[in-house]
């Protein structure tokens, strides 16, 4: 029997998910650095809004690595040879990576300094 549009649908996508989970070891590195605002945040005792904030930074990175990915897929489709119009196109995707990171990692220490501050000073 065939399964709705819908459900393949989403087949493919958690495909998707699991090949870049497990061909791509920047997915990986980010997934083992997720773990850490996570710890913090049930240690610290992250408000409602700041857990918020700290999912959807997360996200950004994480959607941000698979769309990467694709792009260098499609790229290495349309232009295995060197082409400078590759290069930049994957220099762009990871870029978004790169700057998805360092707005994560700024959130992270805006959350966790003071909390980790006050920490400390505490008696
Ligand atoms: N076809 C190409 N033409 C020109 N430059 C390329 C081409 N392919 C890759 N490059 C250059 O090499 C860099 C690295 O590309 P590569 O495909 O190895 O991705 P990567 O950064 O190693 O990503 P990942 O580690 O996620 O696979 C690109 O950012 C780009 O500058």
């Amino acid at each position: 029997m065939r399964q709705p549009a819908f459900l393949q649908a989403l087949g493919h996508a958690w495909r998707g998910l699991v090949d870049v989970t497990t061909t791509q070891k920047n997915m990986q590195r980010h997934l083992a650095i997720t773990s850490v605002p996570l710890l913090l945040g049930l240690w610290l005792s992250c408000s409602l809004t700041e857990w918020c904030l700290l999912l959807l930074t997360i996200g950004l990175v994480l959607c941000c690595e698979v769309i990467n990915t694709a792009i260098e897929c499609a790229v290495d489709l349309a232009s295995p040879e060197i082409h400078p119009l590759a290069g930049r196109s994957k220099d762009l995707a990871a870029g978004a990576v790169l700057l998805a990171s360092m707005i994560a990692v700024l959130i992270g220490a805006l959350i966790f300094v003071p909390k980790l501050l006050a920490f400390i000073k505490s008696p």
